[in-house]
């Protein structure tokens, strides 16, 4: 009997993603003592939870969802809505982000998606519900920020962060088994709101079940934020990239690689993206092309969509670039630190290095001869959370005008707020500090200072502008930046790599109160005020550059770091 040679479908190897895999090699027992190695390496970071901490953070979301119920059943007894629907309407908590994903560390938050019928206002969860959740004896630091592009309720509960996104479903009651991964749930969601809110939720899924090994997977992400924090290039809202977006680069690494152990994912994670030609976005799947009428990340469409340096794309509709915000300084330090975690890990392969040197954290404060030094100042407790938020959500602003600025070559914004001046004078009251590093391409003269305090007063304008229009605005807000030289930041170098993560940035303190312009020289300390460690300026450099630029080479381009091993003669701290 005539038998087919063609493959069968079960014979063919399965693709994950867009292309067929690089290597579908098994693990050998070396790649599995490195993994072993790799994950002793990381808990010494204490980035794991224990049992009894991620207990807790199940029993705080139980009790987020029971509030979430009680309240819609308020809500319909308010609206005289009929008993029948009343009682059936329900009403989820979906957790979505790092802790759905399994890869939050100790401090991260919980993300989490509230799903309401159809029949109530969006307005009703930020005010009604925001009351309610103030109301909580266990709720601390909460605020709505309904005008974000993806509204949301952060809050502190027990001392975990969590954002609150919300949802209506076109429908009358929330059943316990809604799948939200079918697309016609956002069909007929007219709220893009909304929409965004759902996919929060949806992306976490897909790329759950877009990965070949979601336990490799979870390995190796959690290594890559971890080296991100250290490194000090993981925030979404400060340009760097956020948790989705190291999430998807990782989740392709797997795709191409479905067999490899953690350790192995890392190191091609580095070889990969030192050697990816941007813009070509990272996708993890052709998303279905649905007729819906939402907008959705295509450069064939979106005229400014091709003007984004990094795109890494969501794999659900509609589809959005989680890079938007990634900026010409912020792509060459994503790029450096890139280049610098391939040639480590080269090492680490040829046995010359540990994994502990891959997370060493940066030498920011040694890295550049003049700073940025943002301060804002506030005299009342009331609307610090709104002001700090309102800067800190600016502050891309700042750094976009200082790169078009032109003797700046590069602004490097620290991704910590550093918590400014606590002085015994109460009418100084309190501030908040950002750094901005800044790599200069003429000698810092007069010209140059007043060319930089341009930038900073039409920042500063802004700011005030808008804290006024939106109502933020409080007797004793004040705003100021300065530009400073490296030898007049003084602080105390980091005790431990933990230090440096978003539990608890380093403590700086001015000893030298700022005028209000902020033009005049200030020193910075570090809050414990033991001996600080003061840096002398390198009078080998002619003019501003980060100790480990390339010798000759000016960064003026998205490729100016685009060479390997760039960072690996920077002074390295010891833990
Ligand atoms: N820039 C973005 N574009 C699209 N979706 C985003 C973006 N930022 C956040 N999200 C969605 O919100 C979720 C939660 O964001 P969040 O900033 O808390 O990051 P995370 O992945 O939970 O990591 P972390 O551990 O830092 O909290 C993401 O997983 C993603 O689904
Ligand atoms: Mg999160
Ligand atoms: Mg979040």
């Amino acid at each position: 009997m005539f038998q087919s040679q063609a493959p069968t479908w079960s014979d063919m190897p399965r693709t994950y993603g867009l292309t067929g895999p690089i290597s579908e090699d098994l693990p050998e027992e070396e790649n599995l003592i490195q993994t072993r190695k790799l994950l002793d390496t990381m808990k010494s970071y204490n980035v794991y939870e224990n049992n009894l901490e991620l207990e807790h953070r199940e029993r705080v979301v139980k009790r987020l969802e029971s509030l979430f119920r009680d309240w819609l059943k308020e809500m319909c007894i308010e609206m005289n809505v009929p008993k029948v629907v009343t009682e059936k309407v329900g009403g989820k908590i979906f957790p979505f982000g790092s802790y759905h994903l399994g890869v939050h560390s100790k401090g991260a938050d919980i993300d989490a998606l509230c799903v309401g019928p159809g029949f109530l206002e969006r307005k009703a969860f930020f005010t009604s519900f925001f009351a309610k959740l103030k109301a909580q004896k266990e709720v601390k630091d909460i605020q709505a920020i309904e005008k974000a592009y993806v509204p949301v309720i952060t809050l502190s509960w027990e001392g975990i962060q969590i954002d609150l996104v919300f949802a209506l479903l076109p429908q009358r009651s929330v059943p316990d088994n809604l799948d939200l991964l079918n697309n016609s749930i956002v069909k007929n969601v007219v709220d893009a709101r909304c929409v965004r809110s759902f996919n929060g939720y949806r992306v976490t899924e897909e790329i759950l079940r877009l990965v070949p090994n979601v336990l490799n997977f979870k390995v190796a992400l959690r290594a890559i934020k971890l080296w991100a924090k250290q490194r000090n290039i993981y925030s979404n809202k400060l340009g760097f990239l956020g948790g989705v977006s190291w999430a998807i680069m990782v989740a392709r690494i797997c795709q191409v690689y479905p067999n490899a152990t953690a350790s192995t994912l890392v190191i091609k994670f580095f070889k990969i993206f030192s050697m990816w030609v941007w813009p070509i976005p990272i996708r993890l799947i052709e998303v279905e092309k649905c007729t819906y009428n939402l907008p959705f990340w295509d450069t064939k469409v979106n005229r400014c969509d091709r003007y984004h340096l990094m795109p890494i794309i969501t794999p659900a509709y509609p589809q959005q670039n989680t890079s938007v915000s990634v900026s010409r300084s912020t792509f060459a330090i994503l790029n450096e630190e890139i280049h610098r975690g391939h040639a480590i890990c080269l090492e680490i392969e040829q046995k010359k290095a540990k994994w502990s040197e891959l997370f060493e954290p940066t030498d920011f404060f040694k890295k550049y001869q003049h700073y940025a030094v943002l301060e804002a100042s506030y005299t009342t407790e009331e609307k610090r959370l709104e002001w700090i938020g309102l800067v800190e959500s600016k502050i891309r602003l700042l750094v976009s005008a200082l790169e078009r600025n032109e003797p700046v070559s590069l602004a490097h914004v620290h991704p910590h707020a550093f918590p400014g001046l606590r002085t015994a004078n109460k009418k100084d009251g309190q501030s908040t500090m950002w750094l901005i590093g800044l790599v200069l391409n003429v000698k810092y003269s007069e010209r140059c200072k007043k060319n930089l305090e341009r930038s900073f007063k039409t920042f500063t304008n802004i700011i005030n502008s808008l804290a006024r229009s939106s109502n933020i605005y409080d007797e004793g807000m004040s705003l100021s930046v300065a530009c400073l030289r490296r030898e007049d930041l003084i602080y105390e170098p980091q005790q431990k790599a933990l230090q440096t993560s978003e539990t608890e940035p380093p403590r700086l303190v001015s000893p030298v109160s700022a005028d209000k312009q902020g033009t005049t020289k200030r020193k910075l300390l570090h809050r414990s005020e033991t001996p600080s460690k003061k840096f002398k300026d390198d009078k080998s450099l002619p003019v501003d550059q980060p100790h480990n630029v390339p010798s000759g080479g000016h960064v003026d381009g998205p490729s100016a770091f685009a060479k390997p091993a760039v960072s690996l003669t920077a002074p390295r701290q010891t833990t």
